[in-house]
């Protein structure tokens, strides 16, 4: 029984250090070896990547010795920094005996319902009306969606509508990294804004604005209470709650609405497709009322949603880890040691032109219309998979087709330097799941219509 094949050790542990700095989120895709998995020696630590569809499969079926818990437990920690009682509960279970890891693996079960599709209300979500100007497309993109995406789950008493908690959120975003690693030495700024938007969701709790919330919300503070963490530690774990809620969706949005803008037959045909799910009414006092239905969204819009896909398999950059808890024969072939770590980075698979074909590198929505080859289910990695599938992905997909679909319908944008040039994501974060574009597109905005400044626009579920 042998470990698989070690790569990459010209240096021995520097050599793949060296590179993933360097690479970031590409580092993968960069060294792809056509091996079904391969071995990393990086200090204290062997790392197996895993490339091969069959073997992903047999590692989200061992969830148990292959387990995820130790590792989000370990990512909370270092994020939210919450006090020693709180790493007493939460480690006990992640590191115990196999099978353990409760604490973790109930939160997942316990906020799913709350993700489900239609469960999020989305009145908060109309954009507000916007003179015509110039901006910076992401930018613009980012504002508007926090605070769409925070009304709708933190509610009236949202601490995201005072400037300073948006502006700490993205400062403490910048260095996220570094406290991931354990660095918080090179991530002070991060760590002051971190305490700033603590303080303001420990008073959002004290004073039960999480009653007023979405589900979601309620159910994180329910289930957290009910497990004996305090409050200034729930405010603090809020933190890794607010990361997976806005910043996989902001990018992802970006990317959605760049491609469809930026190519004129695409805005016209998901135009038609939204103007089909959307009725026209009068109001009590008489005005033009039109709703969009986001049921028929996801149901009716073939291109729109194809965009989607096409956006998470291409952009996204997600790589799952699993912790070896015991000594492990992957298939009956590999042997995995205890203490290590395996990952399964999305890109390798989102990359490979044996599954999608030649223009795997390329943008192509219709691969999602008309699919003109199977596609492995483990091939589609942009939400993970497995024990660790990412519960927000109805709620991030269905945010993500409202916000595009009354944008579309609403407002025309325009590159200001003529063309739409495509965005490099070089400065990406190695964390992020959807890369942030390095520069912004300066567009002009106008509404479609002459009238829509005062048209009336709604969402309905059904
Ligand atoms: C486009 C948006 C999103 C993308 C691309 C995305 C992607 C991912 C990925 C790749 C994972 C890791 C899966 C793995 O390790 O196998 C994950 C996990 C997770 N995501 Fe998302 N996500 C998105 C939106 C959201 C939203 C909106 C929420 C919450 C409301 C959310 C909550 C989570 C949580 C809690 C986990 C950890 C799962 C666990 O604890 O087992 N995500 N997501």
């Amino acid at each position: 029984a042998t470990e698989p094949l070690i790569v990459a050790c010209g240096i021995p542990f520097f050599t793949p250090i060296y590179w993933m700095f360097r690479k970031k989120t590409n580092f993968y895709v960069w060294l792809r070896y056509h091996l079904p998995i391969y071995t990393l020696r990086l200090p204290g630590v062997r790392m197996y990547v895993v490339n091969s569809t069959t073997l992903i499969t047999a590692v989200q079926r061992q969830n148990k010795l292959l387990a995820f818990a130790p590792i989000k437990v370990k990512a909370a920690i270092r994020l939210a920094s919450p006090s020693k009682a709180t790493i007493n509960i939460l480690e006990s279970e992640a590191f115990g005996e196999i099978g353990s890891g409760e604490y973790a693996n109930m939160f997942h079960k316990a906020i799913q319902t709350q993700l489900s599709p239609g469960s999020v209300e989305f009145q908060d979500m109309a954009l507000a009306s916007r003179q015509e100007r110039m901006f910076g497309l992401y930018q613009w993109i980012r504002e508007d969606m926090v605070m769409s995406i925070t009304n709708a789950v933190y509610g009236p008493g949202n601490p995201f509508k005072y400037s300073y908690v948006r502006e700490g959120f993205w400062e403490f975003e910048s260095r996220m990294m570094y406290l991931l690693l354990g660095l918080s030495a090179l991530a002070k700024g991060s760590i002051r804004a971190r305490e700033t938007i603590v303080e303001s969701f420990r008073r959002y709790y004290a004073s039960n604005g999480h009653r007023s919330g979405a589900g979601i919300t309620r159910t994180r503070y329910e289930y957290n209470a009910k497990n004996q963490i305090p409050l200034e530690d729930i405010a603090r774990f809020e933190l890794g709650g607010m990361v997976a809620l806005i910043t996989n969706i902001v990018p992802t949005t970006f990317w959605v609405v760049y491609h469809i803008y930026s190519d004129p037959a695409l805005l016209e045909a998901c135009r038609n497709e939204v103007n089909g799910e959307t009725c026209e009414t009068n109001d009590p006092e008489g005005r033009k009322l039109r709703t969009i239905c986001l049921s028929g969204l996801e149901n009716s819009c073939p291109s729109l949603m194809a965009v989607v896909k096409e956006v998470l398999r291409l952009h996204t950059v997600g790589t799952s880890v699993r912790r070896v808890m015991e000594d492990h024969m992957l298939s009956g072939k590999y042997l995995l040691k205890k203490g290590s770590i395996v990952t399964i980075p999305g890109q390798v698979q989102h990359s490979d032109k044996a599954i999608w074909g030649q223009d795997a590198g390329q943008f192509n929505h219709e691969r999602f219309l008309t699919p003109a080859r199977h596609i492995p289910p483990s091939a589609f990695r942009a939400f993970g998979g497995g024990v660790s599938l990412c519960p927000g992905r109805h709620f991030a997909t269905s945010m993500i087709l409202a916000f595009t679909a009354m944008l579309i319908m609403r407002f025309d944008f325009v590159p200001v330097r003529g063309t739409w040039p495509r965005p490099t994501t070089e400065r990406a974060g190695a964390w992020e799941v959807t890369p942030q574009p390095d520069e912004d597109i300066e567009v002009q905005i106008g509404f479609r219509n002459i009238g829509e400044k005062h048209q009336r626009w709604a969402f309905s579920l059904f």
